[in-house]
């Protein structure tokens, strides 16, 4: 089966997983591709002699008319950028899933990419687990629980800051109990793996979620744990943070790259994915 490979694509946000993908895509996935990058207003980007199409505004980017987006830049993006680039007929990555727990966001996404007839490509980001259990919630899921774990600093800028001093925190503090809705709404930058396992599998209600700031680990652990009639499923990450920003886990970067793959390569089975 012949490669899907866009010809202009578009990074929306170009921070520590743009600067990812945008390389990946460069040396492997689509070195003939034409880059783009949305930026905020008034952002200058330095010329490090790459070629990239820089926009700050929507409307020039979607002139522009890329055939591929990767979201990597926050909730308000997915909401404000990817059901244009959906009607326009750009299928869209979209790494910040936590943007999917407000019901309006996934209704204009689902009505936007009808209109275009465009995909909407949701990552598995920083988790994994989740082809296990969009299968076993068939038969259906009695409960479904995620513990998320990161050293204290990774929650600086967060409401863990009104939870405990993080820099003086010595033993594992609880900074949010509760479901995967509330959480991916007050931890935009932390908890979108919440709302990845809600999608695949009980729904952003029925999951719950315990967040800690945990000195004892030095990874971004993230543990799921979901019962039902299929059985149980338990499964630990310990991601390696990115060393541009360690709230954000190495593998959410390379489930992008995963999801790019698969995008270009539907059906076929190349040997250097078996190394
Ligand atoms: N699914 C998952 O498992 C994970 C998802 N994520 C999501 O991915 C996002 C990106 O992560 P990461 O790269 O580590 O974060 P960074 O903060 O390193 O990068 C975010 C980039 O997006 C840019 N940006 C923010 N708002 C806008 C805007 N309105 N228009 C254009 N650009 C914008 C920022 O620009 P500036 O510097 O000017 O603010 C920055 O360059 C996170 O915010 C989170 O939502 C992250 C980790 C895991
Ligand atoms: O990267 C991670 O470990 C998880 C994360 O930040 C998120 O889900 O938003």
């Amino acid at each position: 089966m012949a490669e899907r490979k866009p010809q202009r694509i578009a990074l929306l946000g170009r921070g520590a997983i743009g600067q990812r993908v945008e390389a990946a895509l460069r040396e492997r996935l689509a070195p003939d591709a034409t880059l783009a990058a949305l930026v905020r207003p008034g952002k200058t980007v330095p010329d490090d002699g790459a070629a990239l199409a820089v926009f700050s505004e929507l409307e020039a980017l979607l002139a522009w008319r890329p055939e591929l987006a990767i979201e990597c830049a926050g909730h308000a993006v997915v909401a404000q950028a990817v059901p244009a680039l959906l009607r326009a007929g750009c299928d869209v990555v979209i790494a910040s899933v936590g943007a999917l727990g407000d019901a309006g966001v996934r209704s204009a996404i689902e009505e936007a990419a009808g209109a275009g007839q465009a995909r909407p490509i949701v990552v598995s980001g920083a988790i994994g687990g989740l082809d296990a259990l969009r299968a076993a919630r068939r038969a259906g899921l009695h409960s479904v629980r995620y513990t998320g774990r990161k050293p204290p600093l990774a929650w600086a800028g967060t409401p863990a800051e009104a939870r405990c001093m993080l820099a003086e925190v010595r033993m594992p503090t609880v900074v949010f109990e509760g479901h995967a809705a509330e959480a991916s709404r007050a931890y935009p930058k932390n908890a979108n793996v919440t709302a990845a396992v809600a999608l695949a599998g009980a729904g952003f209600e029925r999951t719950a979620v315990t967040l800690i700031a945990d000195p004892r680990v030095d990874a971004n652990v993230h543990e799921l744990h979901a019962e039902g009639v299929f059985g149980t499923l338990s499964l630990r990450l310990a991601n390696a943070p990115l060393p541009d920003n360690p709230k954000t886990s190495w593998l959410a970067a390379l489930s992008i790259e995963a999801a790019l793959h698969a995008h270009f390569n539907p059906f076929s089975i190349h040997p250097s994915d078996w190394s």
